[in-house]
Parts: structure tokens; sequence; C-alpha cells
């Protein structure tokens, strides 16, 4: 079994409870607050520096040309598809620059941006790629299935249909099958020195943060949470 059908098979529960989550159904059905998409925006477009900023890093060191040209195609679909895609609904909602620079970033999305800037530091390249890979594989499955669906998106709002039109598409379909076939060739490549079990975590970890993503805007997360101490 390829390295990637193995981590996504252990994560079917966790991507399935980010699918039936009340985020993406609300993106679905145009149930979901204005106000709770603006937060997810605003903790995106941090996660989205530090991910682009983790491809700087595995290029800047990797000695490897196969890595080097998919991150370098990479860097263009996430340009593509995270960063201009963002900065036209940020125009569309009416939100300044300030807004999105001064916001202050939550727990989670610290917590998944150290978690992978981790992996590279700690483990390298190839363990970063596992925790990188949920992000997009993930976002392609929530929405083309989203678009599979028969009564998708009746009487939602055009800016999430845009946003759901845009992760489903046949263009970031081929990033993600590319880095999905990356990652399993270097896993082939280094068979002998790498540890299985750490590289599964780093998908897993991952996947898990992809979940807590959506429940910090809906809940939403505070640090007061974290900084209070509590008795249960
Ligand atoms: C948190 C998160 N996961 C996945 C994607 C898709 O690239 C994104 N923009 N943000």
């Amino acid at each position: 079994m390829k390295f990637s059908e193995l981590a996504h098979e252990k994560s079917t529960s966790l991507w399935l409870s980010s699918k039936n989550h009340p985020f993406i159904k609300g993106i679905e059905d145009g149930t979901l607050p204005l106000s709770a998409f603006k937060a997810y925006l605003i903790q995106d477009n941090y996660y989205v520096k530090n991910y682009l900023a983790i491809y700087d890093k595995i290029l800047a060191t990797s000695q490897d040309s196969q890595v080097i040209d998919a991150l370098k195609s990479g860097i263009q679909a996430i340009t593509a598809y995270d960063v201009d895609q963002q900065n036209g609904i940020y125009q569309g909602l009416n939100m300044t620059d300030d807004e999105i620079q001064q916001a202050e970033i939550l727990p989670t999305t610290y917590h998944y941006t150290c978690h992978m800037h981790h992996a590279f530091d700690s483990y390298g390249e190839v363990h970063a790629l596992a925790a990188l890979l949920p992000c997009p594989w993930l976002y392609l499955e929530i929405f083309q299935e989203m678009l599979a669906r028969k009564d998708y998106l009746k009487g939602t709002q055009q800016i999430y249909i845009d946003f759901v039109n845009s992760y489903a598409d046949e263009t970031f379909q081929g990033y993600v099958h590319e880095m999905i076939q990356l990652l399993d060739d270097l896993v082939n490549k280094h068979q002998d020195e790498l540890d299985m079990d750490l590289l599964l975590q780093q998908f897993m970890y991952s996947s898990a943060e992809e979940l807590r993503f959506w429940q910090m805007t809906l809940l939403p997360e505070k640090w007061d949470s974290f900084t209070t101490a509590q008795s249960k």
C-alpha cells in the first residue's frame, strides 16, 4: 500500500468529521454567518503565509530536483488558489489590510503552523511534506464532494459558491495529485531511513488540526480558555 493510501485510510474518521462540520454545512446551505467566514479568512491568511514559508525553507535546503520542481509549481498553485483568491474575497467583503494583519492569531492557528514548522525543523523535508499534504488534499475532497451532491449550494451566497468551486477545480486537483505523488516517491526513495510511524503522525496531526481549524472560528476559540486555570 502506498504511504498516501495508508495515511488517507487512517485519517478517514477525522476527515469525515471535517466534511460534516457545521462550518462546512454552513457554507453549503448558506447559514454560515459572514462574521465566521471572515474570522476564518483572517486566520487562514496567517496559516497560508506560514505554509509558503515552509515551502521556502524546503526550497532553500533541498538537494532533490523532484522536490524543487514540484514545490516551485506548488507555490504557483497556492498563490492562485489561496493568496489571490483570498485577496479577491477580502475586497468583496470590504476587509482592510489592517484588519487582517492586526488580528489576533488564535491558539489552533498557532498550534497548526508550529506543527508544520516543527516537522521540517526537526525531521526534514519528507516529514514536512507529510504534515503539509492534508491541507490541500482535504479541501479538494470536501469541496469536490459538496459539488457532487445533487442540490449542492442551493440558497447559499455567491461568495461561498466561488470559494467551493475554486478548491474543487481541475487545476487544483492536478496540484494535489502532484503533491501526493511526490510524497509517495520520496517515501520509496528514503524507505530505509524514514521512521514511518513518525511520518504518519505528521499527517494525522495535521488532519486533526484541520478539524480544529473549522471549530476555532465557530466556537469562537479564545486564548482566555487556555490561560485560565480550569478545574475540569
Ligand atoms: C487551514 C487550511 N487548510 C487547507 C487550505 C487549502 O489550501 C487552507 N487554505 N487552509
